[in-house]
């Protein structure tokens, strides 16, 4: 299902991690609510605007960028576009006049109902809703919160939005599998029964316990072993631009969950062949700091034939009737070779095909390592206490500025 190839010698040792099998629990009324509301927001709508930050939208727009077409035609399900992700006015500015010519649903999303970012523009698009519908903003307008707590959940009962409910126990950057991704994954246009089976194989399978043939566990042991050698970066590389987005949300897991107590490997990462005319450089002869993780899917779904031409003036000749999945698979290979003499440690995850079940069985699997990495490097995967530092430095700020304006 999921190969994991590396040269790294590890010593595996029995270690115990924290369940996260019920990370992926909708249950069947869940499931079914979530179809429906998909459903109504596709005849209703042209564009469903996420609103949230961090785990609150980086898993959906993962999802929703690798399994949906490059150049989106109307066949295709609805629009998916985000606010809340940055503090910009003139995104927020812009957005609005392009909700202008569309019609829209919203999808609020916030476990604590509080985040800056996402208030913010939850308030400038609540206010825009009601004056573009009236009274109708309050079906098109859809929150995702915890069960009990939180002003989100506290407006969404006083307006009167419908609401799905994001497990308390679930963190947000392992929220994927949740209403949080699956709602706007569905209202996209995708197979969300496959990506929660992807999972489901993915939990069963990386849960034996012979830890040398459970890739999550040699994952996550070589990436400890490097780590412990001295190196401070790790970078995930993909040659599928489409999966940008995956390695944003795969950034925000790992880096969330390991960078802590003065600790772990700086994530980061790229896209072959684009970075390696901009980033290859350095990577093959800048500071010994970075070791690489390739992503690779076996089967894209649509290909380009290189053709025949009777002069050959390119010089290309020798590459007609080859598939341009075929040669970007062979640049895979060569930029493995090139990198380990050069002295980059390489590793592969290699995935038979890129589709929704597959790309729910990758996530799960780096849930499950990045819960394995975190362990063994002893600290908490699940918190995020540096994040508050620079949350109650900007609140203090702009209350300060607040009281300077009053006056
Ligand atoms: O869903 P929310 O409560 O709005 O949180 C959104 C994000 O906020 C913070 O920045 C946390 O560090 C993230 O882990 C979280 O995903």
């Amino acid at each position: 299902m999921l190969e994991f190839h590396s040269t790294i010698q590890t010593q595996f040792s029995s270690h115990p991690v924290p369940d996260i099998s019920h990370y992926n629990q909708s249950t069947f009324d869940e499931l079914f609510e979530i179809a429906n509301i998909a459903q109504e927001i596709n005849l209703k709508a042209q564009v469903l605007l996420v609103i949230g930050v961090g785990g609150s939208f980086l898993g959906a727009r993962a999802v929703i960028d690798a399994l949906t077409p490059y150049f989106k035609t109307d066949a295709y399900g609805v629009e998916v576009i985000y606010a809340g992700q940055n503090m910009s006015g003139a995104y927020l500015n812009q957005l609005l006049k392009y909700l202008d010519t569309k019609e829209i649903y919203v999808n609020v999303i916030s476990k604590s109902g509080s985040t800056m970012e996402p208030a913010l523009a939850f308030r400038v698009v609540k206010q825009y809703m009601e004056q573009r519908y009236g009274i109708e903003s309050k079906l098109r307008i859809i929150v995702t919160t915890d069960a009990e707590k939180g002003i989100l959940k506290e407006v969404a009962d006083k307006e009167g939005y419908r609401r799905f409910v994001i497990p308390s126990e679930v963190g947000g950057r392992y929220s994927i599998f949740t209403p949080v991704g699956l709602l706007p994954i569905a209202a996209a246009g995708i197979d969300i029964q496959a990506f929660i089976d992807g999972a489901k194989q993915a939990e069963c399978d990386l849960s034996n316990e012979n830890l040398e043939q459970n890739p999550a566990y040699q994952y996550a042991f070589s990436r400890y072993e490097l780590y412990k050698k001295g190196y401070s970066v790790e970078l995930l590389a993909s040659f599928e631009p489409r999966l940008n987005k995956l390695h944003e949300w795969w950034k925000q897991l790992f880096g969330e969950s390991e960078g802590k107590e003065y600790k772990g490997l700086y994530p980061s990462t790229v896209n072959y062949s684009t970075d390696l005319h901009a980033i290859g450089q350095f990577i093959q002869e800048g500071s010994r700091i970075m070791f690489e993780t390739l992503i690779h899917f076996e089967e894209v779904e649509a290909d380009t034939e290189i053709p025949f031409t009777l002069d050959d003036m390119d010089g290309l000749n020798y590459l007609a009737g080859r598939s341009m999945n075929a040669i970007n698979a062979t640049s895979k290979d060569g930029v493995a070779l090139a990198h380990e003499e050069g002295d980059v440690p390489v590793m592969k995850i290699v995935l038979p095909k890129l589709d929704a079940y597959h790309v729910g069985y990758l996530m799960f699997f780096f849930m499950k390592a990045c819960v394995i990495s975190a362990t063994l490097l002893e600290v908490n995967p699940f918190d995020q206490p540096g994040v508050e530092a620079y949350k109650q430095k900007m609140v203090e700020l702009l209350k300060k500025d607040a009281l300077v304006i009053q006056k």
